[in-house]
């Protein structure tokens, strides 16, 4: 058969733009199409960038309050939410002369368009104008991303109601916000709009946020975001949100709770972006979770079709959407690289960050039962007190003999970035002595490493003499 192309790539988030990259990388001829007419797909333009955009300005108000003298800074109260996100035009063009260089440099064909199946190899185009091309490839790669899920009883009208695509488009930084969810963008969004100085009230069924990180990490984040003067209704299921005629917004629970808030932010979860797609044409259906199911080579039922990133579910991270995108495009091509590392780190850019890799303490308990665990409080490590750090803990979770690194949690300031000093030490298979034998630089807040690991060889210490 002749193909128009070697490889298409159906939607150019991280998961996409790395498949398609790689293609090229192998001398292969590659199309890539794109519904929306920038490049970048939800990590750009409505999720990863522009969220931590506003969240450096969050911490830069967070931070000035940190000085008595400013404690009781408040900022205006009419401050347009564009001077919040002042450099995201600068750091999303930045970001989109990157890609369309890489693109044109790689010889990638962009089709902006609307993607369809007619069958596993031929693709319908729809485009702006009404207008529809058929092209077809050897290879297809399913990167078409989520959206955010709106249950039937949370009217998101964009105005009151908000969910992560708009909520960015408010015009004014609200009075009071509800933020209903516990999960990575509720509690992201929660503390960066609380730090701003917004009244936020995050609400969830379940009894704590971030329910997948170990406890004690959420217990700071929770303690953290109170102390800011937010407040967290755990175990509260929301049956109801109404705009109420004038200027507000009602949040009823099933417990009889009622919260008015000036605003709301739905974070209720993301689904699968397929329904454009009409994949029965290609042979495929959505399984139960309503998600495209792959094998551990990212491979579809249908053996010319993988797919990648958040259409395949967890992690549903930019970051793991990336390599999934790149081994997708090499298993396609044969050119195998083996699973997946298991070591993905989670960041969560809230106020405060928190980060884990490898096992928690609970997982660890339940797969190995005896597990020693070793902490180091922030607080009490010289760069932790200059900074003022509060609610940070590094924690080591090592197996019974207190000698093989099983997972590292942690939630401060920067915690996305220490997690990487673990990460690599759970590559290497290192026994958490390697954290003691290195000498760190001082002072900083990666010293809670050998402060942990120090915890944890003085209970190997006794666990020997017994
Ligand atoms: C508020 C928020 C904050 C986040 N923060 C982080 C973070 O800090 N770190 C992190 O790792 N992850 C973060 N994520 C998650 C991250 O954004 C996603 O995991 C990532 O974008 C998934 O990449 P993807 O390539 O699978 O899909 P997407 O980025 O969703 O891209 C899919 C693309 O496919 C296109 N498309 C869909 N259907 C079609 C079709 N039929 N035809 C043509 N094109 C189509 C879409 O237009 C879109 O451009 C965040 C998400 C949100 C919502
Ligand atoms: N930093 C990051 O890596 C990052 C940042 C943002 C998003 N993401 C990704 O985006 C995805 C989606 O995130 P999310 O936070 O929207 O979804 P989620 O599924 O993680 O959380 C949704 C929460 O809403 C709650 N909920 C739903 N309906 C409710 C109701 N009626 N009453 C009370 N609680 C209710 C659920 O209990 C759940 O805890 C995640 O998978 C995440 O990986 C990642």
């Amino acid at each position: 058969m002749n193909y128009d192309f070697d490889l298409i790539v159906i939607g150019s988030g991280p998961a996409g733009q790395k498949a398609a990259v790689q293609g090229a990388k192998a001398g292969k001829k590659v199309a890539l199409v794109e519904r929306d007419k920038v490049l970048g797909g939800a990590c750009v333009h409505r999720g990863t960038i522009p969220s931590k955009t506003l969240r450096e300005n969050a911490l830069r108000v967070k931070n000035m309050r940190a000085n008595a003298a400013l404690s009781n800074f408040k900022l205006a109260e009419d401050t347009e939410m564009a001077t919040l996100i002042n450099r995201l035009d600068q750091v999303l063009s930045a970001h989109d002369e990157y890609m369309r260089r890489q693109i044109l440099r790689n010889n990638i064909t962009t089709i902006h368009g609307r993607a369809k199946f007619v069958d596993p190899h031929q693709l319908q185009i729809s485009k702006v104008r009404g207008e529809a091309e058929t092209i077809s490839a050897q290879n297809i790669i399913i990167a078409s991303g989520s959206y955010p899920r709106k249950p039937d009883n949370i009217p998101v009208d964009h105005e009151y109601i908000f969910d992560s695509d708009s909520i960015l488009s408010m015009l004014y930084l609200p009075k009071s916000l509800v933020v209903l969810g516990g999960g990575v963008i509720a509690s992201e969004y929660a503390s960066i709009f609380q730090a701003l100085g917004v009244k936020v009230t995050m609400i969830d069924k379940y009894p704590r946020p971030l329910g997948f990180l170990d406890a004690d990490l959420t217990g700071k984040f929770v303690h953290a975001f109170a102390n800011m003067g937010g407040t967290w209704l755990g175990e509260h299921n929301v049956t109801s949100v109404e705009f109420d005629g004038l200027a507000g917004v009602i949040t009823k629970c099933d417990n009889g709770v009622e919260v008015r808030s000036e605003k709301l932010l739905c974070a209720a979860g993301r689904l699968a972006n397929v329904k454009d797609l009409q994949i029965e044409n290609a042979g495929l259906a959505l399984n139960e979770r309503g998600l495209i199911s792959v094998d551990n080579n990212l491979r579809t039922a249908t053996p010319n079709i993988y797919a990648a990133g958040d259409v395949i579910g967890p992690p549903s991270l930019a970051s793991a959407s990336m390599e999934q995108g790149r081994r997708a495009t090499c298993n396609a091509l044969g050119m195998s690289l083996g699973r997946i590392a298991s070591t993905i780190p989670s960041g969560i850019y809230a106020i405060p960050e928190l980060s884990a890799v490898g096992l928690t303490e609970q997982q660890a308990q339940q797969e190995h039962g005896d597990v020693v665990v070793g902490k180091a409080n922030f607080e009490e490590i010289a760069r932790g007190q200059i900074s003022g750090i509060q609610d940070g803990l590094l924690k080591l979770i090592c197996d019974a003999k207190g000698r093989k690194l099983l997972g590292v949690s942690i939630v401060c300031e920067g915690a996305t970035e220490l997690i990487h000093i673990g990460q690599m030490a759970l590559l290497a298979e290192a026994d958490v002595d390697i954290f003691v034998e290195s000498i760190f630089n001082f002072p900083t807040l990666a010293e809670a490493y050998r402060v942990a690991a120090l915890a944890v060889i003085g209970q190997r210490s006794l666990r020997e003499a017994d």
